[in-house]
């Protein structure tokens, strides 16, 4: 087997033209852009990057854009008081709080803060709750999983029902509402986690598999059942002679010799994560005046992306 790429970056940048595009008929028909307020606290090398990677791209689709840093020894109070002043600003429909937050800071206080219609990051339990009473049209889905969703659509086609999916892992950012959103694909779920019992057992059952645990190439050849696909979200920085390199959750050829297709890293989930960020900040606009929701990342509006391995 030669699994195909899922080519999440090319992907990505397609969505980001629509909702480039989306945000242009927006601004013309009512005069507002979507407007997307980020929060970094301290100075985190790769938060940094991460932050800069979103104010960017969220500029380049004609959105208004703020970012907030403070400092690394910020109070609690001086963080929920800049949330709060996003949460006011009537120019602001998406609200990003970087995580993780430094040591000492009540992160659940902090992103429980965001007001449910801003929270882009699909991180407020109003949004939690709508997600899993299967309202999720209705939610602010969490960006990774949202985006694993739309590779998974552009792998196997729209109707993903009755497919035994797997997870490695439960967040509460990725592998909780993942499976949830399997769910509502009327996938069979199962999430496994690090007291599960024969892990590479339970990974081999897999029609779908999703590796979300941080821990590097921990998914084997062994693990994978023959034509599955395989999501790989994990993007973990090991040291490869004296420069380091990104590895996901699942050791790649290994993977790519058993699977139907597969998400690289870099290059694959990350791009849609950011991508979904905008895609939500969009909606957010859209909500906030009173509109439908725009027809962009829904349906078939793409066509499949995918590219073979080399042998
Ligand atoms: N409130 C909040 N929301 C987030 O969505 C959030 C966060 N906090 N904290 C950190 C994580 C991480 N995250 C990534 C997004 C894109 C890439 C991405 O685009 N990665 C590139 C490679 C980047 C590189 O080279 O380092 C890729 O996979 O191709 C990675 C990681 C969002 N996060």
């Amino acid at each position: 087997m030669n699994a195909r790429v899922i080519d999440g970056k090319a992907f990505a940048a397609r969505l980001t033209q629509d909702i480039a595009q989306a945000a242009g008929d927006l601004a013309a028909r009512t005069g507002t852009r979507p407007g997307l307020g980020v929060v970094l606290v301290g100075e985190d090398a790769a938060s940094q990057v991460y932050v800069r990677t979103k104010t960017r791209q969220a500029e380049a689709c004609g959105f208004h854009s703020v970012q907030a840093d403070l400092a690394a020894d910020a109070s609690q109070a001086e963080i929920l008081a800049q949330v709060e002043a996003l949460n006011a600003d009537p120019a602001i429909h998406g609200i990003l709080v970087q995580l993780p937050l430094p040591k000492g800071i009540d992160a659940d206080r902090v992103t429980q803060a965001v007001r449910a219609e801003k929270d882009v990051d699909g991180f407020h339990y109003l949004n939690i709750g709508r997600l899993g009473a299967g309202k999720q049209d209705q939610a602010f889905v969490p960006c990774t999983p949202a985006g694993c969703m739309m590779l998974l659509r552009d792998a196997l086609g729209a109707d993903l029902s009755g497919r035994h999916a797997v997870i490695l892992g439960r967040s509460n950012i990725v592998g909780k509402p993942m499976a949830q959103l399997l769910l509502a694909a009327n996938c069979t779920v199962t999430i496994a986690h690090s007291r599960s019992a024969d892990l590479p057992a339970l990974c081999r059952g897999a029609d779908i598999l999703v590796a979300a645990v941080g821990r590097p190439e921990l998914v084997r050849r062994d693990w994978i059942k023959p034509g599955a696909v395989v999501i790989d979200v994990g993007i973990n920085r090991v040291a490869s002679g004296d420069k380091s390199r990104l590895v996901g959750d699942v050791a790649y050829d290994e993977a790519a010799a058993q699977a139907q297709a597969i998400t690289p890293v870099p290059g694959g989930v990350g791009p849609m994560t950011i991508a979904c960020l905008l895609l939500n900040t969009l909606r957010a606009a859209h909500r906030h005046l009173n509109l439908p929701d725009p027809a962009v990342g829904t349906g078939t509006a793409f066509a499949p992306t995918t590219t073979e391995t080399k042998p």
